[in-house]
């Protein structure tokens, strides 16, 4: 019987691609051909037989290659969902937004399971056959679905993608997708059991066009935009240095499923979320020692040099305490040296404490409260720390997740205890579980400022205008506004913008002038006596990027004019000479490095990106051509200035220092799609907030790719997906690309730039290294910002693999010298 059945499907498998061939055209009269066949089988016994087999096999506990929903509507024997094509009526049920793909490896597990009974024939023959497969241009499997090392990233209701980006990637994908309304209903969805040719069976796959949530209505598969593109393989997690997955931006501290729900908020929306939660909750990071956190705390009181600090900046101890701020005396490494040498600092703590309401199912048990006004702000009640800090609007102490500790003496001389932690957000235990409203600051002083001046509920990022980790959107999702209050400058400025994205911009307020005339920031408001409510409701949504009016040009032009030095973006410190003709390192800038083979194009590029990294660019390093061992290898002697022999019994000092910088590698090699390279800058830009891509080099990213002409323009393809990388991420690209070959003698030029004009016509900068005949310099040829150019003489340093500019006397030297030789 089993093989009569699978002899009926071979026969209809082959009906069906054979109305393909003869009508590659008529999709809808190959569907009614294909259709009309299988309902002729549908009265047959095989089919009768196979919902016995089912269903024995779901009486057996096997999984099965169906999914919860497949199975419910066999088991109401209802074979078909709704119409094809009309959109159900529960077209993203709350419960599953942001879910990550529950369509598992288990599922895939269970259908190779399958290949030892009686189904095997049958399921080896539906894999084989599968036509959503046989519609696939490239591939000849199903898409995988991937195992993630670290979770899906959180994604937030509120984000959107850029207007077409869905569609695009769909369509990219070999996907036939109709529009309707905010959805592209794509005919097969890639994640479901074979379609059989049925009509009914198509178009269930629903993509948000401008979140990317999509949901199979046939299969179930369901998902954030990362979830589908790392389902084909799109998606590669960036390695740290030593070849690790970086620490853990998307993870989430311990809650179970429904802790994510405020209790009494009523807000659908958070609880759709929280299965996402669930799925990051169960790898566990360390937390702080409780004996140290309250120990610090303990020691507030006690210290002279903390309170004196607080005092400094206008705070009261009312309201660190309440923030829970503690002291204590720690030990680092004396700046700027890589030698072991340690001295003791007076150190303020800043604690990060999960909120109550994350991890309590239970009713709230905070006191009811204006989320607007603090009825009794600790600022209102000078005389009376005490009644203050036993406010009863403070909840119960709640576990906390880690420590910032920071010297008073040396802002640098900061960390984070323990180190590889959950993230967190300072002041968050103090918010009310009802509270809809939020100001969101760069620094801990400016929490606690706005609290104390106005009573708001007011916390502060982890990492400053650096970094929003996506582990905490999970916090933020539930506020309806939030006001962003970073820094009136122009790193503060472009976090906002970049973390507005990341929370939505339609709740993101910017507070501050937005145009550099001060105060700089909420701390410095508040010693300036201003009212800093006044000013959270002079806020201004974020602007829209495509639709700009004259007052947000103004604002931005006013700022750069406020700020020229700024403007100029990050200062090498190695290379003073680029500052001099580039005036900076800026962000959404293409910079184009080219020069002779050998010459030493990775290692100046290496060299700066350190130089920015360690400035606090989040770096992404592309290496195309070296493995990323031997790159990381190379920037580690130069990080630390002693070549590698020498380092011996110092390279775990050094490494763990190396380890601290905000450094990614792709892990991509020799010849890429640069499709994917593209999907993993993004990731790496939402993910980890990069602000500087490297690529090396554009020559080994596409070899391989084309011939003749067609070369040529996949590589003008790829400059213009980086340019438009750049300027849509707002992230600085540098890319590396060999000249043509030429006349060794020669000096290379503008034009001596592999390919055609486009690159160096989409650059803003264009840098080419040249092999003088006294010294090698970078040579400036193109320089959009402000046009000026010019000559980087430089000398390497073969231990260190360090480079160095020389200086006026040593150039004339080397003339010279080559004049008394010649
Ligand atoms: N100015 C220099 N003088 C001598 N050696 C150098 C100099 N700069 C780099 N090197 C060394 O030359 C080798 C090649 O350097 P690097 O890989 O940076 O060159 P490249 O231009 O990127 O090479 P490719 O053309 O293969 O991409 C390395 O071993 C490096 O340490």
């Amino acid at each position: 019987m089993t093989y009569w059945k699978d002899g009926a499907r071979l026969v209809q498998w082959k009906w069906v691609s054979l109305s393909r061939q003869l009508f590659p055209s008529l999709g809808p009269v190959r569907s009614f051909l294909a259709h009309s066949f299988s309902l002729k089988r549908a009265g047959s016994t095989p089919v009768r037989l196979k919902r016995t087999l089912r269903s024995d096999k779901a009486n057996q506990g096997s999984p099965g290659p169906t999914t919860d929903n497949a199975a419910r509507r066999e088991a109401s024997n209802d074979p078909t969902p709704a119409d094809a094509g009309a959109p159900p009526a529960d077209l993203f049920p709350p419960e599953i937004y942001g879910e990550p793909l529950n369509y598992t490896n288990s599922d895939h597990d269970a259908l190779r399971r399958g290949v030892s009974n009686a189904w095997s024939l049958r399921d080896l023959r539906a894999a084989a056959l599968w036509p959503a497969v046989a519609r696939w241009p490239q591939r000849r499997t199903r898409p995988p679905i991937r195992e993630t090392p670290t979770g899906t990233p959180f994604v937030s209701q509120f984000f959107e993608l850029p207007p077409g980006h869905m569609v695009r990637y769909l369509e990219d994908k070999g996907l036939e997708v109709r529009m309707m309304d905010q959805h592209a209903v794509v005919r097969i969805c890639p994640f479901c059991p074979p379609v059989r040719g049925k009509a009914d069976n198509m178009f269930k796959l629903y993509v948000h066009t401008s979140s990317g949530v999509f949901f199979c209505h046939r299969c179930g598969a369901k998902g954030n935009h990362w979830d589908l593109k790392r389902s084909f393989g799109d998606i590669l997690e960036p390695l740290s240095w030593r070849g690790q997955f970086p620490e853990n931006a998307h993870l989430a501290p311990g809650a179970h499923p429904t802790s994510a729900r405020p209790a009494d908020s009523g807000a659908a929306s958070v609880s759709a979320n929280t299965s996402q939660i669930d799925s990051v909750a169960t790898e566990q990071l360390p937390v702080v020692d409780a004996a140290l956190a309250a120990q610090c705390e303990a020691r507030l009181e006690s210290s002279d040099a903390v309170k004196q600090f607080l005092k400094s900046r206008g705070l009261q101890l009312a309201t660190a305490r309440k923030f829970r701020v503690g002291a204590g005396r720690f030990r680092f490494r004396d700046s700027g040296s890589t030698a072991d040498i340690w001295s003791e600092h007076d150190c303020i703590t800043f604690p990060w404490i999960e909120p109550e309401w994350l991890t309590t199912r239970a009713p709230s048990t905070l006191v009811e409260l204006d989320h607007r006004r603090d009825p009794n702000p600790a600022g209102s009640n000078l005389g009376s720390e005490e009644s203050a800090c036993q406010d009863s609007s403070v909840p119960p102490p709640s576990r906390v997740l880690r420590l910032k500790i920071r010297s008073v003496l040396r802002k640098s001389a900061m960390r984070l205890e323990p180190r590889g932690g959950y993230w967190g957000l300072f002041g968050m235990h103090l918010v009310p579980a009802d509270a809809e409203c939020l100001v969101v600051t760069e620094g801990e002083f400016d929490a606690m400022a706005v609290h104390q001046s106005t009573g708001l509920s007011a916390v502060s990022l982890p990492n400053g205008a650096r970094s929003l980790p996506p582990a905490l959107l999970t916090w933020l999702e539930r506020f309806k506004r939030i006001y962003l209050w970073l820094d009136d400058d122009i790193p503060g400025h472009d976090g906002a913008r970049q973390f507005a994205h990341k929370l939505g911009l339609q709740r993101c307020f910017l507070v501050g002038s937005g145009n550099g005339s001060g105060p700089k920031d909420a701390n410095e408001a508040l010693l300036q006596q201003r009212d800093l409510f006044a000013m959270i409701e002079r806020a201004r949504p974020v602007p829209h990027e495509r639709i700009v009016t004259f007052a947000d040009l103004r604002a931005d032009v006013q700022r750069e004019l406020a700020n020229p030095v700024q403007v100029r973006g990050l200062q090498s410190q190695t290379l003073p000479g680029l500052n001099r003709l580039l005036k900076g390192h800026r962000r959404g800038e293409l910079t184009i490095f080219s020069g002779p083979t050998g010459v030493g194009k990775t290692t100046v590029l290496s060299q700066l990106s350190l130089d920015y990294c360690m400035q606090g660019a989040n770096t992404l390093w592309g290496s195309f051509e070296l493995n990323n061992v031997r790159m990381a290898k190379v920037m580690l002697s130069q990080f630390a200035g002693i070549g590698l022999d020498a380092m011996g019994e110092r390279f775990d000092q050094v490494a763990d220092q190396f380890e601290q910088l905000p450094l990614y590698f792709l892990r991509f090699f020799g010849s890429s799609d640069v499709d994917q390279v593209i999907h993993a800058m993004e990731y790496a830009a939402y993910v980890y907030d990069v602000a500087h891509v490297v690529l090396d080099n554009l020559q080994f990213m596409t070899s391989g790719q084309g011939r003749g002409y067609e070369r040529f323009e996949i590589m003008d393809r790829a400059i213009e997906k980086f340019r438009a990388f750049a300027t849509e991420h707002n992230v600085h690209v540098s890319v590396v690309i060999h000249p043509r070959k030429e006349d060794e003698d020669q000096l290379l030029k503008t034009a001596s730039v592999f390919g055609s004009a486009k690159a160096t016509q989409e650059a803003d900068n264009v840098i080419i290294i040249q092999n003088g005949r006294h010294y090698k310099y970078l040579d400036v040829r193109k320089n959009r910002f402000d046009g000026e150019l010019g000559n980087i003489p430089y000398r390497f340093d073969p231990v260190t693999r360090r480079i160095r500019e020389l200086l006026p006397d040593e150039i004339q030297q080397l003339e010279d010298g080559y004049r008394v030789c010649s």
